[in-house]
């Protein structure tokens, strides 16, 4: 978002003019950073055959699927629901890797069927995926390597105590399975958790894959997850990827060299290619002065956004529509029945009734993350690329709550 002769621009396009025209509140993503975004990881790693796999449970939305595949992105997915969007973003089969979590093998059969790519994060599916299709369907393994990364303790996903990927442990287990079955592991997968600021996690990553990878003789990638950090806070330190990709890419060619092969390097990030991208735009209901506080509630909340009150995640607040006013202290809250705290002690300029403030870094895991609690409806979409703004999903109405619902007669 840019500040220009006092007027807030997302993409060239007046915030003020998205507003009238699409409403509040309302999604608006920045197609323009997240092509950047995917080309600063692209060039990171330039000088081995690197693959991103957006990870596609940031944001789901189809438009923004198809941009990063006319980009050169594949996906990466967590449910057979995700995949199937991704096949009518117009992904491949085969540039869509299928990293389920805890689901049953009727799901990954459908999987196998579509042709996905397929990533198994337990050893009873392993032995599942044998059984039926020996050595016919190759498959990589997620690994769990007993490391504690990310930025808060509910997307640490790597440590001993995770439900996520196979410990290293229990690697005797593994192999026991791929030689009984004769599986062609093709891929072997590490992600540690999400908000990783330190590159040395990478690396420490690496080693384990490397070590691992020798007693697999048909790989053809090695996964290092995502997880990079972006700046919520002014200031914020982030993934050096300059540092990152230099570092991993040669220890990375060194261990293809050791290997006998030049393997491809896969990333499948959510955060890094969309969350800066994307605005939440809010209007002010009611500007509420109490003994302790002076509240701004907002036509949204959790319901919409609910990183803050899930994570205690940090979002920037923006007043867009004031950008003159004497700034002071507020607590940002939402509309919804709950302690709904979008901000605390936030300095923002001067808000009044009718003002519009703008929730940044809202692109990764505030749509895809949203709910109708309150039996509220959910934001409208808008991608604003190439100095245009498309409405890329209509806002719900109230028949889009009651669709579903079978009106019981007594
Ligand atoms: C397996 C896997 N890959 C990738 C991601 C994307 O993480 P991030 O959005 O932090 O890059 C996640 C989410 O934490 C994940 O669970
Ligand atoms: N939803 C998390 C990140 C992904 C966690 C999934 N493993 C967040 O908003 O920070």
């Amino acid at each position: 978002m840019q500040l220009k002769e006092n007027q807030y621009y997302i993409g060239n396009v007046p915030v003020l003019d998205i507003c009238r025209e699409f409403g509040t509140p309302v999604y608006v993503y920045d197609g323009n950073t997240i092509v950047e975004k995917l080309h600063i990881l692209q060039e990171a790693f330039s000088g081995v055959p690197v693959k991103i796999k957006y990870a596609a449970k940031a944001l789901t939305n189809i438009s923004v699927l198809k941009l990063l595949k006319k980009e050169g992105a594949g996906l990466d997915t967590v449910s057979i629901q995700e995949s199937r969007i991704g096949l009518m973003a117009g992904f491949a089969p085969e540039d869509i890797m299928y990293t389920p979590n805890c689901v049953s093998f009727d799901e990954i059969e459908e999987a196998v069927e579509l042709g996905l790519g397929i990533n198994l994060d337990n050893i009873p599916m392993l032995e599942h995926l044998g059984k039926k299709y020996g050595s016919t369907v190759p498959c990589a393994i997620r690994l769990n390597p007993h490391i504690v990364a990310g930025g808060n303790t509910k997307i640490q996903v790597g440590h001993k105590y995770s439900k996520f990927g196979i410990s290293v442990e229990q690697m005797p287990q593994v192999m026991e399975v791929v030689h009984k079955y004769k599986l062609t592991i093709n891929g072997l997968h590490i992600h540690t958790g999400s908000d990783i600021k330190e590159a040395d996690v990478f690396l420490q990553t690496a080693s384990i894959l490397f070590d691992l990878a020798m007693q697999f003789p048909h790989l053809k990638f090695i996964n290092f997850g995502g997880g990079f950090k972006v700046p919520y806070k002014p200031g914020d330190h982030t993934t050096n990827m300059k540092e990152l990709g230099r570092k991993l890419s040669d220890a990375f060619l060194g261990f293809c060299k050791r290997y006998g092969k030049t393997l491809e390097m896969w990333f499948e990030p959510g955060k890094f290619l969309v969350s800066e991208a994307g605005y939440l735009l809010v209007q002010t209901n009611v500007v509420k002065q109490t003994p302790t506080t002076v509240f701004v509630g907002v036509n949204s909340g959790m319901n919409h956004l609910i990183r803050p009150m899930m994570y205690d995640a940090y979002h920037d607040i923006v007043n867009v529509s004031n950008p003159d006013g004497a700034p002071k202290e507020y607590n940002v809250v939402g509309y919804i029945c709950e302690t709904d705290t979008i901000g605390a002690n936030r300095t923002l300029d001067e808000v009044r009734e009718g003002d519009i403030l703008a929730i940044k870094n809202a692109g990764a895991y505030g749509f895809s993350m949203s709910s109708n609690y309150n039996s509220r409806l959910r934001p409208a979409e808008v991608l604003v690329y190439q100095g245009q703004a498309k409405l890329i999903r209509r806002r719900e109405v109230l028949d889009d709550l009651l669709k579903n619902q079978v009106e019981a007669n007594f």
